[in-house]
């Protein structure tokens, strides 16, 4: 079998699933890679980076590609936009690639997919690309304009960040959203010392394993083939979170014998790492909307071996009226438009939209209004996104605060990548006055 054209097949099949039927990347590119296990090491980073590059700079190749195409990409049938994409990804950032192959390998895999009459275009439209692209220029006006296409991010958002932050603070978070990063997990010390888990890490075979330059519970690592595949994820030695999302518990006031509630806890991230906090003692009780996401955090709670947690379905915008001022820590950690993390989850900047961040401001407040209640007196409410848009965080914490007097703001934060050592991501901690 001519390995070239099937791993540029299945390219092809993952980013029609993401941008035509909107399937999160991460999810269609794992789905891939766990489905053909028998894709070499080799094989399969080159997939991994071909659809996350493609993703990552598609703004940036769309306007390459309208430089030099008669049809504009936006009118293009949807299988050829995207081997046009992902060739020109190639051309552009594969130097290893030879030219004359990512040409000849998109003509066949568009004949092979049935674009016999399209064959000549897509030659045509890459060839000259290929001559031509040292010569494209960057729109130069306006500014919003130019780092839309220079960091790939849609205008509007630009527009949104340029209008809360200072220029510069902006570009460094673009910048930071195009650079690749170290996965970040979060072992538990309870269950294993530091230089245990990198010891075991180095045995699963991966490269690089690296301190967080601010939490001791924190590693940052690279280097490996499928995190699913190593043996110290499958014995529950460590989870995937960001550091933003630590910092988040980090911040709240667990003591032993708490009882926590997560309102929208899956796939589990805090409210495992509250478990832990709890060394042994107090409860979690973590929730979320459908039974699939109960299953998910359930998984988590399995491999954890933690046994202060359970899981149950409940939909956070009706009271639970039995939880009313039963938690010491209420965490609401909501859904959100999230766009904090488009350094990981590249696709999110494209299906995100306006009108969806309202949407999703309102069931955040809808949410709050309803889980407020569970905290006991002289207790805690966390509320986080992991976004970056004032209408999401800091408006919405201020408008809670405004409807409930009786809770006063201890921290407020919004981490922003590129400026803090993790992704964005936003905290508002809350106390609720002790009973008169
Ligand atoms: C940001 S994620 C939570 C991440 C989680 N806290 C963690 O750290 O792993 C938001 C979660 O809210 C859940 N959700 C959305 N609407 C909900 C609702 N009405 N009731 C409960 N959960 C909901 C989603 O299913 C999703 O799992």
């Amino acid at each position: 079998m001519n390995k070239p054209i099937e791993e540029r097949e299945l390219i092809l099949a993952i980013l029609l699933e993401v941008t035509r039927d909107k399937v999160p990347g991460h999810l269609a590119l794992s789905r891939v890679l766990s489905k053909y296990q028998y894709l070499d090491k080799r094989e399969r980073a080159f997939i991994t980076r071909v659809t996350e590059g493609t993703l990552e700079h598609m703004i940036e190749i769309d306007y390459i590609i309208d430089q030099f195409s008669k049809t504009k990409t936006a009118k293009m049938k949807p299988v050829i936009r995207i081997i046009l994409r992902s060739a020109v990804y190639q051309l552009k950032y594969m130097d290893q690639v030879p030219a004359s192959a990512v040409c000849n390998e998109a003509v066949r895999l568009a004949k092979k997919r049935g674009f016999q009459n399209l064959s000549g275009f897509v030659n045509g439209v890459l060839r000259t690309i290929a001559r031509q692209m040292d010569q494209v220029k960057l729109p130069e006006h306006p500014l919003s304009r130019r780092l839309s296409v220079q960091y790939s991010i849609p205008e509007w958002m630009v527009e949104m960040w340029l209008s809360s932050y200072p220029e510069e603070t902006v570009e460094k978070m673009l910048s930071f959203m195009m650079e690749e990063h170290p996965t970040c997990i979060r072992f538990d010390p309870g269950r294993i010392t530091k230089e245990e888990i990198k010891a075991r890490l180095k045995e699963d075979g991966v490269e690089k394993v690296e301190d967080h330059p601010v939490l001791p519970y924190a590693l940052w690592i690279s280097g490996y083939d499928y995190l699913g595949g190593l043996e110290t994820f499958e014995e529950g030695l460590f989870y995937v979170q960001d550091a933003s999302s630590m910092m988040a518990v980090e911040s709240l006031p667990v003591k032993k014998g708490d009882s926590i509630i997560d309102v929208c806890a899956a796939p589990g991230g805090k409210a495992l790492h509250a478990a832990e906090k709890l060394a042994g003692t107090g409860h979690v009780d973590a929730r979320d909307l459908t039974e699939y996401k109960v299953g998910l955090i359930e998984e988590n709670i399995g491999r954890s071996g933690l046994t202060n947690i359970s899981a149950r379905q409940q939909d956070a915008r009706v009271c639970d009226e039995a939880s009313v001022e039963t938690a010491d820590i209420v965490i609401a950690d909501l859904p959100c438009s999230g766009l904090g993390v488009l350094a990981t989850k590249k696709d999110i900047r494209y299906n995100m939209t306006p009108e969806t961040q309202k949407e999703l401001a309102a069931l955040q407040r809808e949410i709050l209004s309803v889980v407020h209640r569970y905290v006991k007196p002289g207790g805690t409410l966390l509320y986080s996104t992991c976004t970056i848009n004032r209408e999401e965080n800091e408006e919405n914490t201020a408008w809670f605060l405004e409807q409930h007097r009786e809770f006063a703001l201890i921290k407020e934060k919004q981490f922003l990548p590129g400026i803090d050592p993790c992704d964005g991501f936003y905290i508002a901690v809350m106390k609720k006055q002790e009973s008169k």
